[in-house]
C-alpha cells in the first residue's frame, strides 16, 4: 500500500471500489499526477544523475559537478534564487523519494541549466516535455472539472510516454529500456481501473472532491463578518467588505521593502512569519486569506491557486494537543468514515496545504505541541506554514522553535496606518459598511479634524475601529482631544458607558460604584491571565468570574451577569462537537487595557503594595525581566525596570496613557 511516507516505490493495490463514476476518474487522475508522473521524472533523474553518490545531497552532488566542471559553488543566493522554496529540500535530502512533480522538475530544470556537463546536448524538448507532465498536476488538482473527464487520465499517460520517448533520446537510451518503461507504464496504469480505500490516493480524491466545501462549511459563516461594539448590541459587518489591504515590509535582515501583503507568498522560504504589534491586523489578515481561499475573488491575481487545501490554527486554542485533531474539526466527516482519521492525515500531508497558525505569542503548552507536531510533519513537503505573531516572541520563542525543527523562514511585518490618506481610506470603508453604503463622510471629517498629535494614536487598525465606535457613542469627546493622552481614557469611558446601558433600569445602587467593581473584577481577572500569556478562559474560569460578578437587581428579577460580561468578553465556539465553548477579551488589546487600567486603580487608590505585588509576580521576577531598552522617554529609572518586552512593557504603555502616577512606580 502506498502510504505518506512510502511514496515512491509501490502501485496502489487492487481496489475494493464501489464508487460513483466520477470519484473514479478523480481518483485515476490523482494516482496518475501523485504516482506516475513522479514515478517517471524520477527515472529522468535517475538517468541525469548517475553518478550521484547516495550519501551526497543533491547540493553537494551540484557543487561537485560544479567544481569538476571548473565553475564556483552555488553561494546560498543563487541556490535560494534557482530553487525558490524548494531551496532547503534540496540542500538536505540525498534522493527524491517523497518530492512531488514540481520539486522534481525545480531540480531537473537547474541540473539543466546551472551546471555544465561534457557532451551534455540541449535540454529544451526533454525540459519542455517534463513541464508538460509538471502542468498536467496544476490543471488537474485546481479545476475539478477538468478531472471528471476521463480523458484526462488518457492524455496524462500519453503526455508520460512522451517524456520516456524523449528521456530516451536524451540519455541515448537502448530501445530495450525505454520499451520496459513504457510497459511498466501501461502495467501500473491498468491496476488503476478502480477504487481502493485504503490507498491514500483515495484520500487525497475525497479531499480533492469534498474537502474544499468542508472547511467552507466550518469557516465561511464564523469569519465572514466581524462584531464592533457600536450599539449595546454589537453590529456585524462583513469582513471583505470592510478589510483594508495591509502593506507589509520584509524582516529586519533584508532591505526593506515595502509591499502588498499578498507578496509573502512569493518567498522562497516555507515558513512565512507575519509579524505586527497589538491589532496590527494579523488575525484578520489570515482571516481574509482564509475567505479568500474559500472565494477566490474574480478578476484579480489568484495568489492562492497553488494550494490544493489550508488549514486554520489559533494558538490561543487550549484544548487541542495534536494535529490529528485540527484534521478532525477540519473534515470531520471524512475522519469519522470507518476511523479513517489516519489516513485523511497522511493524504492532507501529500497534497499542497497552506497551515495557517495565528497568534503564536499565545501559545500555550497544548498549542506549542500542534505548533511542533505542524512544523515537523510539513517540513520537506508540499506544504507551507504561515505563523504570525506579536514581535515581541520572535527572537525569544519562535525563531529558537524554527532553528530546533530546522525549517527556513522570511519574516514580514504588517506596516502601520501612518499616511492620513490611507487611514481615512480605512475608515470610509467602515463608514460605507455601517451606513449602509451611503455615508456621510461625518465620521472621516471628525478624524480629519484631529491634529497630527492625536491623530498618531490611530496608526493600528484596531485604533481607527476603536475611532468609529467612540465616533458613534461618544461624539462629543473627540472634539475636547487636545493630545494623544486624552484618547485611552475616553476608550474607558466608553466602555462604562456600554456597561451602564446594560444595567441602568435594573438596578437601585449606584452605577458608577457598581461599574468600577465590574472593572475591577474584570481588570483583575485579565492580568492574571495575562501573566500566564492565557487569552482564553474555559467554561469553568467563565463560571467562576460570573459567580463573582454579582448585582443586587430591583424587585425580585434575577441578575443575569452574563449581560455585562458580554460587552467586553465574548464567546469563542469550540470547533468540534463535544467541545465546550471558550470565552476571551473582545480584543487582546482590550484585555491589557482593563489589566492596565486596574493597576492604576490600585496605585491611585492608594495600595501599599509595591508593584510587582500588585502584578503578581517575585521582585526578583520583575527585576530578571527588566529590558533597558523599554524605557519610555522621560520614565523614571524605576519604571523602566518593569517594562519587559512584551506584557510588561505593553502594560507600562496602558499606565503611561491612562495615568500620570501621583507617586514613583517602585517594583
Ligand atoms: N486589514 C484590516 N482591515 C480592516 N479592519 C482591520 C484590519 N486589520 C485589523 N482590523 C480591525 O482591527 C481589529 C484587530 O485586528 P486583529 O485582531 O487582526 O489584530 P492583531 O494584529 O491580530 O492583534 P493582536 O496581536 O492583539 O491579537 C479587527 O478586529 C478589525 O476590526
Amino acid at each position: 500500500m502506498a502510504s505518506a511516507g512510502s511514496s515512491a516505490s509501490c502501485t496502489p493495490p487492487a481496489p475494493a471500489g464501489g464508487l460513483p463514476g466520477s470519484m473514479e476518474t478523480i481518483y485515476r487522475s490523482v494516482v496518475g499526477n501523485l504516482h506516475l508522473s513522479p514515478k517517471i521524472m524520477r527515472f529522468v533523474l535517475s538517468k541525469e544523475c548517475q553518478d550521484k553518490r547516495d550519501d551526497e545531497t543533491y547540493r553537494q552532488y551540484m557543487d561537485r559537478l560544479r567544481t569538476e566542471a571548473g565553475q564556483e559553488h552555488f553561494t546560498n543566493k543563487e541556490w535560494k534564487q534557482a530553487f525558490s522554496f524548494n531551496a532547503k529540500t534540496f540542500e538536505t535530502v540525498k534522493n527524491s523519494d517523497e518530492q512531488d512533480v514540481t520539486a522534481i522538475h525545480c531540480l531537473l530544470k537547474n541540473l539543466y541549466t546551472k551546471v555544465s556537463k561534457v557532451g551534455r546536448k540541449d535540454h529544451a524538448e526533454l525540459l519542455k516535455k517534463l513541464t508538460d507532465v509538471k502542468d498536467w498536476r496544476n490543471t488537474a488538482f485546481h479545476n475539478l472539472q477538468a478531472v471528471h473527464n476521463d480523458s484526462n487520465f488518457s492524455d496524462l499517460k500519453a503526455a508520460l510516454v512522451d517524456l520516456i520517448d524523449e528521456a530516451g533520446r536524451f540519455y541515448s537510451l537502448p530501445p530495450v529500456e525505454i520499451d520496459a518503461k513504457k510497459w511498466e507504464l501501461e502495467n501500473e496504469s491498468m491496476n488503476l481501473v478502480a477504487l481502493n480505500k485504503e490507498s491514500i490516493y483515495y484520500w487525497c480524491s475525497r479531499l480533492l472532491m469534498s474537502g474544499k466545501e468542508a472547511v467552507r462549511h466550518l469557516w465561511e459563516e464564523r469569519l465572514s463578518s466581524e462584531e464592533l461594539l457600536l450599539n449595546s448590541n454589537p453590529i456585524k459587518v462583513k469582513r471583505l467588505d470592510v478589510f483594508h489591504a495591509p502593506q507589509i515590509k520584509t524582516g529586519p535582515c533584508d532591505e526593506e521593502k515595502v509591499l502588498p501583503y499578498i507578496k509573502i507568498f512569493e518567498t522562497f522560504e516555507e515558513i512565512l512569519v507575519v509579524t505586527g504589534v497589538a491589532g496590527a491586523g494579523k488575525t484578520t489578515l489570515v482571516k481574509n486569506i482564509v475567505l479568500q481561499f474559500i472565494n477566490p475573488p474574480q478578476g484579480v491575481d489568484d495568489y492562492l491557486s497553488s494550494f490544493d487545501q489550508f488549514i486554520f490554527f489559533e494558538c490561543r486554542d487550549r484544548t487541542t494537543e495534536k494535529l490529528s485533531d485540527i484534521i478532525k474539526d477540519h473534515f470531520n466527516d471524512l475522519c469519522n468514515e470507518l476511523g479513517h482519521q489516519v489516513h485523511v492525515l497522511d493524504a492532507i500531508l501529500r497534497l499542497r496545504v497552506l497551515f495557517i497558525i495565528d497568534g503564536f505569542d499565545e501559545v500555550n503548552k497544548n498549542s506549542l505541541k500542534v505548533v511542533n507536531e505542524i512544523l515537523k510533519k510539513t517540513w520537506r513537503r508540499n506544504c507551507r506554514v504561515l505563523i504570525t505573531t506579536r514581535p515581541h516572541v520572535v527572537e525569544k520563542k519562535l525563531a529558537p522553535l524554527l532553528r530546533r525543527c530546522d525549517v527556513s523562514s522570511t519574516q514580514y511585518e504588517i506596516l502601520p496606518l501612518k499616511k492620513l490618506a490611507d487611514q481615512l481610506v480605512f475608515l470610509r470603508r467602515y463608514e460605507a459598511a455601517l451606513s449602509g453604503d451611503t455615508p456621510t463622510g461625518e465620521m472621516t471629517r471628525s478624524f480629519e479634524s484631529l491634529s497630527e498629535d492625536v491623530r498618531s494614536q490611530f496608526l493600528e487598525p484596531i485604533n481607527l475601529v476603536h475611532f468609529c465606535e467612540m465616533h458613534k457613542h461618544l461624539p462629543e469627546e473627540i472634539s475636547t482631544w487636545r493630545s494623544p493622552g486624552d484618547v485611552a481614557p475616553s476608550k474607558l469611558r466608553l466602555y462604562r458607558k456600554l456597561i451602564s446601558a446594560k444595567l441602568v433600569d435594573w438596578i437601585d445602587e449606584d452605577l458608577d460604584v457598581l461599574v468600577d467593581d465590574m472593572f475591577a473584577l474584570v481588570g483583575a481577572e485579565a492580568l492574571e491571565l495575562l501573566r500566564d500569556n492565557v487569552v482564553t478562559f474555559s467554561e469553568t474560569e467563565f463560571g467562576a468570574i460570573k459567580r463573582r460578578c454579582q448585582v443586587k437587581l430591583k424587585g425580585d428579577d434575577k441578575f443575569d451577569p452574563e449581560v455585562v460580561l458580554s460587552v467586553v468578553l465574548k464567546e469563542h465556539k469550540p470547533l468540534g462537537l463535544n467541545r465546550s465553548s471558550s470565552y476571551q477579551f473582545k480584543h487582546k488589546s482590550e484585555q491589557e487595557m482593563f489589566a492596565g487600567h486596574y493597576i492604576v486603580q490600585r496605585i491611585v487608590g492608594g495600595s501599599d503594595d509595591p508593584l510587582y505585588s500588585i502584578l503578581g509576580v517575585t521582585k526578583e521576577g520583575m527585576r530578571r525581566s527588566v529590558d533597558r531598552n523599554q524605557r519610555p522617554p522621560g520614565a523614571p529609572a524605576d519604571v523602566r525596570e518593569m517594562a519587559e518586552p512584551g506584557l510588561w512593557s505593553r502594560l507600562l504603555e496602558w499606565l503611561r496613557r491612562l495615568v500620570k502616577p501621583r507617586r514613583p512606580l517602585e517594583p
